[in-house]
């Protein structure tokens, strides 16, 4: 398949108290990335007002991504001070230009946007990640079907790795949804060199499906944070991806 799989446990999990080291300890356990989930609060009033104004004039009016808030550039520059391992930004923004370049000042290296809310825009975006020394990579929601994400991936300045959604964004610990593996599959078959990572759900009992079905880049929050020895399930998660290949 010639892609390689990098293990990237979600720091979403992690005791945000205790960043630095517990970032350290992902990485001596075996972590080739750390996944950081930057989103930006999606109230029940903005729900509210998304929908009806959806339902009145047909199209997209969104105010916030998803309804959680997490962390956002200041975290990742103070993280940088610590640790100099690939942060793989995962942006459930609405508007992810703004964040390009704080989060390109602060140390991110992969920079993920949501194709949902990029449909105007990918191409200033994609070029503007590369230009601030950042990997471009673009995420789709369960609901969003995989040719949308064709374009930024045949574009001539492309990105490098397409992040498939297996949870509704916002959460971690959410429940696996196997038949986002349909998408994976086309888009192995399509892209043999294309990163193809995966998010949400992902642990001993759901790698063997994401991994024979092409992902090589896995993402895994609770099920990394929430085992008594994380080394052995990261390199459980990475056997399974290797083996697959
Ligand atoms: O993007 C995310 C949520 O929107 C997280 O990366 C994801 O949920 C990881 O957590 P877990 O492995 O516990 O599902
Ligand atoms: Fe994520």
């Amino acid at each position: 398949m010639g892609v390689t799989a990098k293990i990237a446990p979600s720091m979403l999990s992690s005791d945000f108290a205790n960043l630095a080291s517990e970032a350290e300890r992902m990485l001596n356990c075996g972590a080739d990335w750390l996944h950081m989930d930057i989103m930006d609060g999606f109230t029940t009033y903005d729900w509210f007002v998304h929908n009806f104004v959806q339902l009145l004039y047909s199209f997209v009016l969104i105010r916030h991504f998803v309804p959680n808030l997490t962390i956002g550039a200041p975290v990742i520059e103070s993280l940088r001070k610590h640790s100099q391992a690939y942060l793989d930004c995962h942006l459930m923004v609405t508007n992810p230009l703004d964040y390009v370049e704080p989060m390109g000042k602060a140390g991110a290296s992969g920079f993920t946007f949501h194709v949902e809310v990029s449909k105007e825009n990918w191409q200033e975006l994609i070029q503007i990640i590369k230009s601030k020394g950042m990997k471009p990579g673009v995420a789709l929601k369960p609901g969003t079907p995989i040719e949308e994400v064709y374009p930024l991936i045949e574009a001539e300045n492309p990105v490098e790795m397409v992040l498939v959604m297996t949870v509704e964004p916002g959460f971690g610990g959410q429940k696996f949804m196997p038949e986002m593996m349909d998408k994976v599959r086309t888009l192995r078959k399509k892209y043999p060199a294309l990163d193809i990572e995966v998010d949400g759900g992902l642990g001993p009992s759901t790698i063997e499906m994401a991994a024979s079905a092409g992902a090589n880049c896995i993402v895994a929050g609770s099920s990394v944070f929430g085992a008594p020895e994380p080394a052995k399930v990261i390199s459980l998660l990475r056997n399974s991806v290797q083996q697959a290949q």
